[in-house]
């Protein structure tokens, strides 16, 4: 499992051709840019979580029926501080580090104050956001940075803080048909209050705005909702939309910030500051896009942990939206380099399975409505959502299905009414063993799995002038515990679930996190060899990403 896990991985700057067996499809063309953690040991100090690895960048540029792949390292700050000292000197989510061994107690005593309110690290290792014309590496702090998705090249930092007040960011960003981004952050104690903020990103600077300025200094705040405790604000990795709402679930996965104040004199890691209190409620806050305001209604369900949300709609009065949810906190806390070794089988059972649930929200609550009623009607959920007697409603989900994590759609469907979702199945263990195509109306689903293969997060490409919702192919990297068997990006028929072709590639390759799929512009056919690839930008219109 070290192999997979703990090992530093070689970065392949220099693209390598693949060996592609099967037929890729001609209209497939284009880069997928992927990211996720890399790096866990620099000279002899270790992180002691996957989540805190250096990110490393992987593109596959599918052209004229080829795969070219290489990857990077990201050249954050956070990499060249800790390559430079020849150690980890920047803290991550589960590692505490200190910058300099401290010579004597005034110094010591400096760099302790200095870190009361920390400046986070900018390693963006979980995803792939693209902001009008580019591309930015994403983590969860208030750091991004810009690379070039063709030579996988860092290019600059932006400090959200600049733009909008946000100590924490999600990596998870939604985006509408003209590529303008929806995200949330965290606030945190900025003028006495601690509030979520939704804010917008415009794909392009406004037309009656000075040409040749950033799209970045157009961010305006959508609507801030505030924080239930100003000491306390909840975790949260995505969020929800539909076309007229945004969801937000005040999970019971708490950030202590007192804590975190202290987390640095105390030698502990951030992620000692996370706490899942299992005796709350999750709130779930439904924001009109329109108004900019949220509801007035307090809808909320039992404690829960949620990382991934699905997608959402509108039908009939309600919001349906679909979440992958978990009983507790055990999935950070399986994710320790520590047990992640060779009693991996042991150390890494889920104490919950990730489960997908539908919840039903009433768009309006009638005053006179009885208490103890259930206020859905929609027929297609068994999703319930019962007003109390103190005027809130209690939203109990549909379980749909049990075993799968990393979920895609089609992106096309996003806050729309949907059909499927491609993702991983995990069962007690937080390692993907196959991928699922489940489909919401007749729960049913079909798989993928082979031996020895760990499939990453399966992400939906639509084909040209594709009328169902799945027509198109699924592109994921996979990586096998078998030394003799070489990585290879899988590419499968999204209807039948059927593999058209893989591409394997001759170099060390590992489990990433998530991305995107940058299509080759108008679907071209472009002929240039990789070596040119490199001045050559990716030429993309301003749409959604097929994220
Ligand atoms: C560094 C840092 C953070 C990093 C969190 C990370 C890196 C989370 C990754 C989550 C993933 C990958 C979830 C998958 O489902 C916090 C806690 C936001 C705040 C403190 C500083
Ligand atoms: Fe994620």
């Amino acid at each position: 499992m070290d192999i997979i896990f703990g090992r530093n991985k070689k970065e392949q700057p220099e693209p390598v051709r693949a060996k592609v067996t099967g037929k890729i499809p001609t209209w497939l063309q284009g880069t997928l840019l992927r990211n996720g953690p890399g790096m866990h040991t620099v000279g002899e100090t270790r992180y002691n979580h996957w989540f805190d690895g250096l990110a490393l960048l992987h593109g596959f540029t599918i052209r004229d029926g080829e795969v070219y792949y290489r990857s990077k390292y990201l050249r954050s700050d956070t990499y060249s501080a800790n390559i430079e000292a020849n150690r980890i000197v920047v803290s991550e989510f589960g590692t505490m580090a200190y910058p300099d061994p401290c010579k004597n107690i005034f110094s010591k005593a400096f760099s302790y104050l200095s870190h009361t309110i920390p400046d986070f690290t900018d390693n963006c290792l979980i995803n792939i956001m693209k902001c009008g014309e580019d591309f930015y590496a994403t983590t969860e702090t208030n750091y991004i940075r810009k690379i070039n998705p063709q030579t996988l090249e860092t290019l600059e930092k932006v400090d959200y803080r600049k733009y909008v007040a946000v100590n924490l960011a999600t990596s998870h960003p939604h985006y509408d048909e003209a590529g303008n981004i929806l995200n949330m952050g965290t606030s945190i104690v900025d003028k006495g209050k601690t509030k979520y903020v939704i804010f917008k990103i415009p794909a392009t600077v406004p037309e009656d705005k000075k040409k040749g300025k950033s799209p970045w200094k157009h961010t305006e705040v959508f609507c801030s909702i505030p924080s239930r405790s100003l000491l306390s604000p909840s975790y949260y990795h995505s969020f929800g939309v539909t076309e007229n709402y945004a969801i937000f679930l005040e999970l019971p996965l708490k950030l202590d910030i007192l804590k975190m104040a202290t987390a640095y004199i105390r030698g502990v890691s951030w992620a000692s500051c996370l706490s899942f209190h299992r005796e709350d409620k999750t709130y779930i806050h439904i924001i009109d896009q329109r108004t900019r305001k949220p509801l007035p209604t307090k809808f909320y369900t039992d404690a829960m942990v949620v990382f991934h949300h699905v997608n959402a709609y509108e039908e009939d009065g309600c919001i349906l939206f679909d979440v992958i949810a978990y009983e507790d906190d055990s999935l950070y806390r399986l994710f320790y380099l520590a047990n992640l070794n060779q009693d991996f089988e042991e150390n890494s059972r889920l104490t919950s399975v990730p489960t997908l649930r539908r919840f039903a929200v009433p768009l309006h609550v009638d005053k006179n409505a009885e208490v103890g009623s259930n206020l859905i009607k929609v027929a297609s959920t068994t999703a319930t959502a019962v007003k109390d007697k103190d005027g809130q409603v209690y939203c109990q989900p549909e379980s749909l299905y049990e075993g799968l994590e990393l979920p895609r759609i089609n992106y096309a469907h996003n806050g729309k009414p949907y059909r499927y979702i491609f993702s991983a199945e995990v069962q007690w263990s937080p390692i993907p063993t196959k991928i699922i195509k489940y489909d919401v109306l007749t729960k049913s689903s079909l798989k993928w799995g082979e031996e020895c293969c760990w499939p990453a997060e399966p992400l939906f490409v639509p084909a040209p002038g594709a009328e169902d919702e799945d027509d198109g192919v699924i592109l994921s990297a996979i990586v096998s515990t078998d030394p003799q068997k070489p990585p290879f990006l899988l590419i499968l028929d999204a209807k039948s679930f059927t593999e058209l072709a893989r591409a394997s590639v001759d170099v060390e390759m590992h489990l990433d996190l998530h991305g995107l799929f940058i299509p080759a512009a108008n679907g071209a056919t472009r002929t240039q060899p990789p070596a040119e690839e490199q001045r050559d930008r990716a030429s993309h219109g301003h749409q959604a990403p097929q994220t």
